[in-house]
């Protein structure tokens, strides 16, 4: 049992990670948790705008992060003070499960919510097989495809199956950036123990995008072990990567073919009809009303990546409302003209945002990504990981490769520099939004 204060300040702590700094101080952070009954949650808001966005846009947001903390489905009542029942016997208490869900699983990633085609069907399969009976028939369990295709929706839909159906499974899911981060941190301080006991009792072990190990040779040692701490004691583990085991450049070779013990599957880009389901299943989640021959539109243009189509469905969605038109084919076109347009043809790549930049200050694209250090290079360089983070959907050590396999590290330092010159730096701010503009052809 929890008091319903610690409850929702645990609930708070999610969605202020979900949301902007300032629709979270606006929307959320006033609201007062009022109290439980029976299957509903009151929530109490001071003016009828915010109850307004609550409702109407924050609704999803609000529900899935409160099942995720409760553990249940609560309904959910937003109410003015004024509307509050009187009689209300509320419950200060509430009652959650021993095994929380964990922080960095998101709960949209679900097998239900997953829609399995020709290019996924395989992949699906084993991952469910792997979630019904973990450590059995397929350990580890290598999933593999390009950027933008499920990997890590699948792998939280494992990490979710699991938890719900064994309540005391010890499912852990992370990055190999966040492995990698704290595998140095326990080294500084001298907490390699602690590390250790983290990543080896535990039931399963989901590891995101192991690509990122590939030049880290401590990374791979310390991995190399955990992995067979885990295995030997019949312990599933699941890994995904961009790539195939054996195209994964100095991956040491043990670790290679401990990678190749289990199963490898992998995922390619949906088919037509996959991608129609998929955008038809992202309107009825979402319950918006979008017609047939504008998801034809878009599953049509956007066919290799699932983050980007879902992307396109939103922003026309975001066009009709902000501009109040219904959603039609032409004002499909208009809100994605500038995604489609000649101009902007060549899709948002490191690559793009470095030959601009590159144009700019009028040097070699090679120079960027290359590793000399002067001056009228090393800055254009930082602007260029900077835009790469602002402009793209990718990771510091996805931005790092772009720039001749640059360390994360050094990454976080030429974003925190420009972001802090950009404060009180005017002609660096109208030099960026130049840039920009460029960057999305407008
Ligand atoms: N088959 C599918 N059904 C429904 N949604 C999907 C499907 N595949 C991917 N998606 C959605 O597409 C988006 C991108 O998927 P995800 O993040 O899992 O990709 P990824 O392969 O892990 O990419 P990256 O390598 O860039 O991390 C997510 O919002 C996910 O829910």
């Amino acid at each position: 049992m929890e008091q319903l204060n610690e409850f929702w300040n645990e609930a708070l702590k999610i969605i202020e990670e979900e949301s902007s700094a300032v629709s979270f101080e606006t929307w959320f952070r006033p609201i007062s948790p009022y109290g439980i009954q029976g299957n509903c949650l009151y929530l109490q808001v001071e003016n009828p705008l915010a109850k307004d966005m609550l409702e109407k846009r924050y609704f999803d947001l609000l529900r899935n992060t409160i099942k995720q903390v409760a553990k249940r489905d609560y309904e959910i009542i937003i109410l003015l003070g004024n509307e509050l029942p009187q009689k209300l016997v509320t419950e200060k208490n509430i009652q959650k499960s021993h095994n929380d869900i964990p922080r960095n699983l998101n709960p949209k990633y679900v097998f239900s919510s997953f829609v399995v085609g020709n290019s996924n069907r395989m992949a699906h399969a084993a991952s469910l097989a792997v979630a019904e009976a973990p450590a059995r028939n397929y350990n580890p369990l290598f999933l593999y495809g390009n950027s933008g295709l499920g990997k890590t929706h699948l792998m939280h839909s494992i990490a979710h199956y699991i938890l719900e159906h064994n309540n005391d499974a010890k499912v852990l899911y992370v990055t190999s950036e966040t492995f990698t981060n704290e595998l140095i941190l326990s080294i500084q301080n001298n907490r390699n123990e602690a590390f250790r006991n983290k990543y080896r009792n535990i039931d399963v072990l989901l590891i995101d995008d192991i690509q990122f190990i590939s030049k880290k040779e401590g990374t791979q040692e310390e991995f190399f072990h955990t992995f067979n701490a885990l295995y030997e004691s019949t312990k599933q583990i699941i890994i995904s990567s961009d790539r195939p085991p054996k195209e994964i450049e100095t991956l040491e070779d043990r670790l290679r073919s401990r990678f190749e013990m289990g199963l490898i599957a992998d995922i390619q880009p949906p088919d037509y009809e996959t991608r129609i389901a998929i955008l038809r299943k992202k309107a009825e989640r979402d319950n918006l009303q979008v017609p047939d021959d504008v998801m034809a539109y878009i599953a049509k243009n956007i066919a290799s990546n699932i983050r980007e189509l879902e992307g396109a469905l939103t922003r026309i969605v975001a066009f009709a409302t902000l501009t109040n038109q219904n959603i039609s084919i032409t004002l499909a076109e208009n809100s994605l003209k500038d995604i489609f347009s000649e101009n902007a043809s060549a899709p948002l790549t490191p690559n793009l945002i470095q030959e601009i930049v590159a144009h700019h200050y009028n040097i070699r694209i090679e120079d960027l990504q290359g590793s000399k250090k002067p001056k009228n290079i090393a800055f254009p360089r930082q602007i260029s990981m900077y835009l790469c983070r602002k402009l793209l959907d990718i990771s510091l050590p996805k931005i790092g490769e772009g720039f001749g396999g640059r360390d994360h590290t050094t990454v976080i330092h030429a974003i925190s520099k420009i972001e802090k010159q950009l404060e009180n730096d005017t002609a660096l701010q109208n030099t960026i939004l130049q840039l920009e503009k460029e960057i999305k052809g407008q």
